[in-house]
C-alpha cells in the first residue's frame, strides 16, 4: 500500500472507531452507510460485541452487515432509527455533504432521514470550508435511464453544471444503482446555495435523488494524519 493510502486508510479507521464508541449503545438500531470508510465502524461495532439491529443502505453495506454477523432489518420492519453512521465524500462547514462517490446516494438519503441523528465519519481529506475544495467530481444525481439526456440538458442549461454520465468500469455501459438507475456526476465551479440548488434539481421530472445532503448531518469525525480525530458538530 502507498504511504498515502495508508494514512488515509488508519485516519478513515480512527474515525470509524472513535464514532462508533461516542454513538452507538446496546439496544440501537443503527443506519449503516456505504462506502470505503464505513467498513472500519462495522468493525468497531463488531468488535464491541454489542446487540444491535442493523439497516444498510445498499447492496455493499447489506454484505457487511451479513459479514460482520450483526443482526439485519430494514425500513419495512424497523423504520425509525436511533443513529445513521455513514461516510461522505465532502463535507462542508454547516455539515452540508455531497455522497454518493459509490452511488448509494438514495438509499443513504432514506435511511438518514429516518434517523435520529446522521454521523458522518471520513479522512481528513474530505474536511472542506465550501463545496469544490476537495471535491472535484460534481454532484452525483440518480436518474430514471430513459431520463438522463434530458437531466443532463438541463443541468446544463438551467444551471451551468457540466453533467457527465457515469460509466462501469468493469462493464460496457453506465454505472447502474442498487435501484437500476443511472448516475450522473454534475460538475461545478462553485455553489453559492447549495440547499436551493438541490431543490432546484430534484424539481426535474426523471431525478430521483440528488448527493447533495442538506441540514442532516449534526456531527463529522475526520481522523487525522497525526492520528487525532478531528470533530466537528452543527445544531439542527
Ligand atoms: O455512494 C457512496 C457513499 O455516499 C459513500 O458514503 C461516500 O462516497 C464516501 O465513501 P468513502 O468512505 O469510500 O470515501
Amino acid at each position: 500500500m502507498s504511504d498515502i493510502k495508508e494514512t488515509l486508510e488508519k485516519a478513515k479507521k480512527l474515525a470509524s472507531y472513535k464514532a462508533v464508541d461516542d454513538n452507538v449503545r446496546a439496544g440501537m438500531k443503527v443506519g449503516i452507510g456505504s462506502g470505503s470508510t464505513i467498513k472500519y465502524a462495522v468493525d468497531r461495532i463488531k468488535e464491541l460485541g454489542i446487540p444491535l439491529t442493523c439497516v444498510p443502505t445498499s447492496f455493499q453495506s447489506t454484505q457487511l452487515i451479513i459479514a460482520a454477523g450483526l443482526e439485519l432489518s430494514d425500513l419495512s420492519r424497523t423504520p425509525e432509527l436511533d443513529v445513521t453512521i455513514d461516510g461522505a465524500d465532502e463535507v462542508d462547514a454547516q455539515l452540508n455533504l455531497i455522497k454518493g462517490g459509490g452511488a448509494c446516494q438514495l438509499q443513504e438519503k432514506i435511511v438518514a432521514a429516518s434517523s435520529k441523528k446522521l454521523i458522518i465519519v471520513a479522512d481528513f481529506s474530505k474536511d472542506s470550508s465550501q463545496f469544490g475544495d476537495n471535491w472535484k467530481k460534481g454532484i452525483p444525481i440518480e436518474v430514471v435511464p430513459m431520463a438522463y439526456v434530458p437531466v443532463m440538458i438541463k443541468l446544463e442549461r438551467s444551471f451551468g453544471l457540466k453533467p457527465v454520465l457515469r460509466m462501469a468500469v468493469n462493464k460496457a455501459g453506465p454505472v447502474v444503482t442498487d435501484n437500476a438507475n443511472f448516475v450522473i456526476d454534475a460538475q461545478f465551479t462553485s455553489i453559492d446555495n447549495p440547499a436551493d440548488l438541490a431543490t432546484k434539481i430534484k424539481m426535474i421530472p426523471g431525478v430521483v435523488e440528488t448527493g447533495l445532503f442538506i441540514n442532516m448531518a449534526e456531527k463529522a469525525y475526520f481522523g487525522q494524519k497525526d492520528g487525532t480525530v478531528k470533530e466537528r458538530s452543527i445544531k439542527l
